[in-house]
């Protein structure tokens, strides 16, 4: 393999976080709208901006080595991809949905009724799993307009805010599967040097999101409290001050303890505490 190929989304909502996450991993590439492929110029690594829904089946027949797609997606075009990396963006639920009004209760009362939805396949199997038999109708959008317009008695799409069924006076009724970006490959290639290389450059970016860089300064005779609270990569870093009852301590916080930590670390004597991002994090 002399050139990885990577396929993304063209435009949509995984469009600007896939270019951003391959932009924070060093790779230089040009990202025109018109451009449908794009050379990287430091890592022999193409980029083919596609409908999420080709990505994957170009990565199952080998067209694309790796692709960045929901899981929403992949489940819905039934391909087998293996699952690399989960990558923390695109987070979404697909639900069920009814009218605010309507008198349908539990998931039984589905029985019989047609549900629109752009998710059939996801849809079918997780209502012959509940035993429910209701008429799947199968539209490409805008899907939340459907009961409104008389065309069905309930729905089945992506949610993140609420914000699109509450503005069509629909509630959310059921989980059918939650989603997020993920990276993907095809099967049996993932111990490929490049594909490991890319993975290993994808992964210390993520790592640095979740992470922050403290540095502080502590009293001495509470260090050890001090400490405890500040576990680090191995271990944290200790550097004299000129007023020799004090150090300065240089580690990382994972982002979501942070805010627990830092009021902690007050307590224990910390001042002067500074928090940095981080952009890449190497083990
Ligand atoms: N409201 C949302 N919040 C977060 N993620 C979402 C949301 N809606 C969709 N997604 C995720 O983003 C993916 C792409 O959504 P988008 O709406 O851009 O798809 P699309 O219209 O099918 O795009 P395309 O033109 O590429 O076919 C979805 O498959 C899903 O994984
Ligand atoms: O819960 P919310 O935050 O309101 O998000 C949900 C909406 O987001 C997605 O559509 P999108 O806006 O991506 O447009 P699309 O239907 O054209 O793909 C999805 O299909 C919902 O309609
Ligand atoms: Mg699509």
């Amino acid at each position: 393999m002399k050139t990885l190929k990577i396929a993304i989304q063209k435009s949509g909502r995984l469009n600007e976080k896939s270019v951003e996450l391959l932009k924070n991993c060093g790779l230089n590439f040009e990202n025109y709208k018109s451009s449908l492929i794009s050379p990287v110029s430091n890592f022999p690594l193409e980029i083919l901006f596609l409908r999420d829904d080709d990505i994957p089946e170009y990565v199952q027949d080998g067209i694309a080595h790796l692709g960045i797609v929901g899981e929403n997606v992949i489940q819905e075009t039934e391909v087998e991809v293996a699952y690399l990396q989960k990558l923390g963006f695109g987070k979404c639920s697909l639900k069920l949905a009814i009218p605010n009004n309507s008198d349908i209760t539990d998931l039984s009362g589905l029985n019989g009724k047609a549900i629109a939805t752009t998710y059939p396949v996801i849809l079918n199997k997780y209502l012959q799993n509940q035993g429910i038999q209701a008429d799947i109708r199968t539209i490409s959008g805008s899907v939340e307009i459907s009961p409104g317009l008389g065309l069905s008695d309930a729905i089945c799409d992506l949610v993140s805010t609420g914000g699109t069924l509450k503005s069509n006076g629909l509630k959310p009724f059921g989980d059918v599967m939650s989603s997020e970006a993920v990276l993907i490959g095809r099967k049996g290639e993932e111990d490929t040097d490049l594909i490991q290389e890319l993975i290993q450059r994808i992964q210390s970016v993520l790592r640095a999101k979740e992470t922050k860089y403290v540095m502080l300064n502590a009293p001495k005779d509470n260090l050890e409290t001090v400490i405890g609270l500040l576990p680090g990569i191995k271990s944290p870093t200790i550097v004299p001050l000129a007023d020799e009852k004090w150090v300065a301590i240089h580690t990382v916080i994972p982002e979501r303890d942070f805010w627990d930590r830092i009021s902690q670390l007050k307590q224990a004597g910390a001042q002067g505490i500074v928090v940095m991002p981080i952009e890449k994090i190497i083990l």
